[in-house]
């Protein structure tokens, strides 16, 4: 049977997530990297992959899949790993899947707002978006959190149950790409960061931090993105954060 291919780049949450699923559960899959900031998403071999151009993306001999959530699912159901990542009994797994909906509309777009207006454009334009702009998004990522800690993970240890799923991946890489763009939204948030401590002690400190380590660094990219890339990084800025 040939190996998964699973194309990936760490600066990526959702692709980040799917790789802490595959490592912490010793899924063997040929990590084929592809880097975002250079426009390797483009490519015409990928786009065989994934039309969409997106990552991550997932080949299992001729069938091809996007979108992160529907891979972690796949590689769950396919490599049968330990039920608590996505639970057999009826209810827990529709707390798990009752996150992964309303995260689309909420953990994702507002933390990955804050990324786009604190670090890229940083990197596009040499500094944040102006208060005017940015307290909105930050006042829309606090919310977030809130809604995070008081309506899933409540007085659990993790946000849908008493042991980890795929809910908490999902949920800590977007937080942890404000975290990386300067924003800790951890602080003032003893519940969340005891949770946080949880997930990162549930998967391995060493393979959380190598995962995020070049996330956590995005602010020293000197690297020039190539011009195309920075015009159509503005365009998104400019209407991601209007
Ligand atoms: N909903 C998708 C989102 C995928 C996505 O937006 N990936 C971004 C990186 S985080 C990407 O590939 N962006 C490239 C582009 O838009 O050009 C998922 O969960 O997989």
């Amino acid at each position: 049977m040939a190996e998964v291919s699973i194309y990936l780049d760490p600066l990526s949450q959702p692709c980040r997530s799917v790789y802490l699923f595959a490592k912490v559960n010793k899924i063997p899959f040929k990590h084929e990297a592809l880097q975002l900031f250079k426009g390797e998403h483009f490519t015409e071999e990928f786009r065989k992959v994934n039309p969409l151009t997106k990552v991550p993306a997932l080949k299992d001999e001729d069938f091809n899949l996007s979108e992160s959530t529907a891979i972690l699912l796949y590689l769950a159901r396919k490599f049968n790993t330990p039920d608590h990542w996505y639970p057999s009994d009826l209810k827990k797994r529709a707390r798990v899947d009752e996150y992964l909906a309303w995260q689309h509309t909420n953990t994702r777009p507002h933390c990955s707002k804050v990324f786009w207006g604190k670090a890229m454009a940083k990197l596009l334009l040499g500094e944040q978006l102006c208060s005017e702009k940015l307290d909105p998004i930050l006042l829309q990522a606090n919310t977030t959190m809130t809604d995070l800690e008081k309506n899933f993970l409540q007085d659990k240890n993790f946000l849908a149950g008493d042991e980890i799923s795929i809910a908490d991946l999902v949920a800590i890489v977007e937080i942890m790409q404000a975290v990386a763009s300067g924003q800790d939204l951890f602080k003032e948030r003893p519940k969340l960061a005891a949770w946080k401590q949880r997930v990162v002690a549930a998967v391995g400190e060493e393979l959380f931090n190598d995962a995020h380590k070049e996330i956590l660094a995005v602010l020293e990219v000197k690297e020039h993105l190539p011009p195309q890339l920075v015009e159509k990084f503005k365009v998104k800025l400019a209407l991601y954060t209007n």
